[in-house]
């Protein structure tokens, strides 16, 4: 076999099973499986994921840490749009943004106008080519499987990669005061017609055995925005079932959530609805509540 490249590609491959809950040996079979060299992949796997791999040893030898229950946890900082002076624009960096709604419970807020059409346009462009189906490792067998749940395809960008994404990095730090080093690189989903992405929450799920390893880099989700990329022709509408509340998809226009606690009682639950008619396109920016390095 030829000698084998750890590409970016790969290493969000890494991050994005981590990030779904799935432990470093799962991850590194399924590499094995699909016919990568054990040396690569675990080069690949160490170079992405060392704190991930400390925490592995560590886990061996101690529990992780009791989740305390959802009610005694104190009110935490979370991202947040600065909305006192004005309820209808806020600065965002070098943009200003449109507020076109706003709930307090959950905290979800709806912007037009975050990026420019051409700006929605070059940010397709660049991730077109780079787009997968959204793949899993089935944490029994370590292999791939598609997720049902997400019938998307979707490639991230590490952040800051090129000027685009450090441009609206920046922007989205500004609008919602929330330092750019808390936030993943920027996610891009497409979904072409009946594809949705069924409700689910944002947060890590305390309660799967990968949690505590995979918030060791950042830690928790504590918000997330969903930017509309272009507008479908029909559906695709991003839904909040608890709360009955659905939001067009309109390029350029963004929704923000946030969530203080791992929990449901946040009633951050949400889906993307599927597409009937048309592709929809997404850039989605999860924030952490510590630096995501
Ligand atoms: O496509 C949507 O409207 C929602 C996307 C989403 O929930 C996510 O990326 O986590
Ligand atoms: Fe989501």
């Amino acid at each position: 076999m030829s000698a084998q490249q750890i590409t970016p590609q790969l290493r969000q491959w890494i991050i994005e099973q981590a990030t779904a809950g799935h432990t470093p040996d799962a991850v590194l079979q399924a590499m094995l499986d699909s016919g990568w060299q054990e040396e690569v992949a675990v080069q690949a796997m160490e170079q992405t994921l060392e704190a991930h791999l400390r925490e592995r040893a560590r886990a061996q030898q101690q529990q992780p840490a009791e989740q305390p229950a959802a009610e005694a946890q104190v009110a935490k900082a979370l991202p947040e749009p600065d909305l006192e002076t004005s309820p209808s624009v806020v600065q965002a960096g070098d943009r200003e943004v449109r507020v076109l709604l706003t709930m307090r419970d959950p905290r979800v807020v709806v912007f037009g106008g975050l990026l420019s059409d051409d700006e929605c346009d070059e940010l397709m462009s660049l991730a077109g080519g780079r787009l997968a189906r959204s793949e899993t490792v089935k944490t029994d067998t370590g292999t791939s499987e598609i997720n049902a749940a997400r019938t998307s395809e979707g490639m991230f960008f590490q952040r800051g990669e090129n000027p685009l994404c450090a441009r609206i990095e920046e922007r989205i730090a500004a609008l919602l005061r929330w330092p750019l080093d808390h936030g993943e690189g920027l996610q891009v989903l497409r979904y072409r017609p009946g594809a949705e992405y069924k409700p689910h929450y944002d947060y890590f799920d305390p309660a799967q055995p990968g949690t505590a390893t995979v918030l060791r880099r950042g830690g928790q989700r504590v918000g997330t925005l969903v930017v509309y990329l272009n507008t479908p022709v029909k559906g695709g509408a991003t839904t909040f079932p608890d709360v009955k509340l659905d939001v067009a998809p309109i390029k350029g226009n963004a929704v923000f959530f946030s969530y203080d606690r791992a929990h449901p009682a946040t009633r951050t639950l949400h889906g993307g609805a599927p597409v009937i008619e048309g592709e929809k396109w997404v850039a989605t920016k999860w924030l952490r509540e510590g630096r995501f390095e």
